[in-house]
């Protein structure tokens, strides 16, 4: 039996719910992962995805995947996107509701980009899946990073309010996921 796969994480809300994505229907697939903080460029998501991915295989010297998450508002062309940790850690909550307070439009893309490398001095592989939302004003348990101001578009509930089983069917991460699901599965096959 090939070793699991590796998720190399600093994240671990992030680890939690992709266990329990790969765990949930299907055929499982088993990970380990390694909690490492990876420094990621500027760019566009798949370019920070992809060049994260090919620093944690070379960290960890073997195949792995990653993930980069980002939030992009549409009244900022996408920004703040793949910096969107570092925003929300300057400004919170509320600092990130006052970015959008002069404009109209609070629409907001929540965008999951897994990438996959097959080891050392390889390409990585991107899967990128997107959930369509607005943000508000923080509902619900502050738990996991903007979860509390992200309604995802359908619901008046935040992803924070949605129960954990529900936002794992509906979410960007979900979305992302099943592509990498199908992609592992057709290599192993
Ligand atoms: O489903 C989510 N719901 C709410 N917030 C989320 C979600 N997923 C990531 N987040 C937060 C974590 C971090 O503030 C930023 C992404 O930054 P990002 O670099 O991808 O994550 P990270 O540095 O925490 O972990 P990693 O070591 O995998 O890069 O958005
Ligand atoms: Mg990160």
């Amino acid at each position: 039996m090939s070793p699991n796969l590796v998720f190399v994480t600093g994240n671990a809300n992030k680890l939690k719910e992709v266990k329990a994505i790969l765990s949930a229907g299907g055929q499982p697939i088993e990970i380990d992962s390694q909690a490492l903080d990876i420094p990621e460029i500027q760019g566009t998501t798949e370019e920070v995805a992809k060049d994260k991915c090919r620093r944690a295989a070379e960290a960890i010297g073997g195949p792995c995947i990653t993930e980069d998450t980002a939030l992009s508002f549409r009244a900022m062309n996408g920004l703040p996107g793949p910096y969107i940790k570092h925003f929300l850690g300057s400004l919170g909550h509320e600092g990130l509701n006052r970015m959008l307070a002069g404009f109209e439009d609070k629409g907001a893309s929540a965008i999951c980009t897994f990438a996959y490398s097959a080891g050392p001095g390889t390409e990585p592989i991107v899967f990128e899946g997107r959930t369509e939302g607005a943000l508000v004003p923080a509902r619900g348990p502050p738990v996991f990073g903007w979860d509390a101001c992200f309604e995802p578009l359908g619901y008046d509930l935040t992803y924070a309010e949605i129960p954990a089983d529900e936002k794992n069917k509906i979410s960007h991460r979900y979305k992302a996921l099943d592509k990498l699901r199908t992609f592992l599965q057709s290599r192993a096959s």
